[in-house]
């Protein structure tokens, strides 16, 4: 049996956080300034923001790809050293995906793709082979374990692409667009296996333009502004219209349907709204069923 939580025990330290992080590319302005971000643990997190506020950098922060200047990075409350072993730990933690699948896929096949994270972590073989069966399955994939990569469609190298960082075991995934460029049966497959990901654990961060999406698939949502970064519950933050307008966002769907049922005393204080057309429709069959 496990031991009841202490309630009065500190809670743990975030998976991944920027504490007071600073970072500017070479002879341009800070990007950041001093930015705090704890990526919520086992949460699915849309990162919005308008072209140029950031989003790609912090996602590189966040992986270690770029190095912030000043403030720390934190793993587990720890600050991470940007050496082959600090750097190893975060890989092991934090992975990652390109919006461009073809900056990341460069095996020859699916399957080598896959196995090359796991394979350079010095993994016996038998964990390496689990791994990548483990990943091909959760992205639906397995059936092209042995096509060269070369040949596959978009969508099939973006789901390549978003495997071999799930081969990792990560517990925070971060991905770039993810949905970008796909088509909506394809879309909403994505959406599916990165909810099952979420669920089994994983934290997902997805920067996104699609208010719409962020609505009705993240649980929190981060939103970089000229005011800086904001985090919270998705709904929360996508309903203030002052946050909307300095990232440039536009109103979800979803938010603007919500707010015309309410002034018009059709959907009560309290009652969530319908954040799609299929929940819009099973709220009027609800509302009216002899209609
Ligand atoms: N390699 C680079 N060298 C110099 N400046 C860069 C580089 N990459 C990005 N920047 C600058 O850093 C700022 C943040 O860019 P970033 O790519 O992180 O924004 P973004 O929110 O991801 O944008 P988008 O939505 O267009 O992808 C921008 O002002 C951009 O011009």
């Amino acid at each position: 049996m496990t031991p009841a939580a202490n309630p009065s025990a500190p809670p743990p330290p975030p998976v991944v956080e920027l504490v007071r992080a600073g970072f500017a590319y070479e002879d341009g302005p800070p990007v950041f300034d001093g930015i705090d971000f704890a990526v919520p643990d086992g949460r699915a997190m849309a990162l919005l923001g308008r072209n140029g506020s950031g989003k790609t950098t912090l996602m590189r922060l966040l992986s270690g790809g770029l190095q912030v200047a000043r403030g720390a990075l934190r793993l587990a409350g720890e600050d991470v050293s940007y050496d082959r072993k600090g750097l190893t730990r975060l890989r092991t933690t934090v992975q990652l995906v390109v919006q461009d699948p073809d900056d990341q896929l460069f095996a020859a096949s699916v399957g080598q793709d896959v196995s090359f994270g796991p394979l350079n972590l010095g993994l016996p073989e038998d964990e390496v082979r689990l791994r990548v069966r483990e990943a091909l399955e959760a992205l639906d994939i397995t059936a092209l374990e042995d096509r060269p990569t070369h040949l596959l469609s978009y969508g099939q190298r973006k789901r390549a692409a978003i495997a071999g960082a799930v081969a990792m075991r990560p517990r925070v995934l971060i991905m770039d667009e993810p949905t970008a460029g796909l088509d909506p049966h394809g879309q909403e497959r994505l959406l599916e296996i990165l909810g099952r990901l979420r669920d089994g654990g994983t934290t997902v961060v997805m920067a996104t333009h699609d208010v719409d999406l962020a609505l009705r698939w993240a649980d929190d949502a981060a939103v970089l502004s000229p005011a800086g970064l904001r985090t919270g519950p998705v709904e929360e933050l996508l309903a203030d219209d002052a946050l909307l307008a300095a990232a440039r966002l536009r109103r979800p769907w979803g938010m603007a349907v919500t707010r015309l049922l309410r002034e018009r005393d059709l959907l009560p204080d309290g009652v969530p709204g319908p954040r799609t057309a299929e929940e819009l429709d099973a709220w009027a069959a609800r509302e009216s069923p002899t209609a």
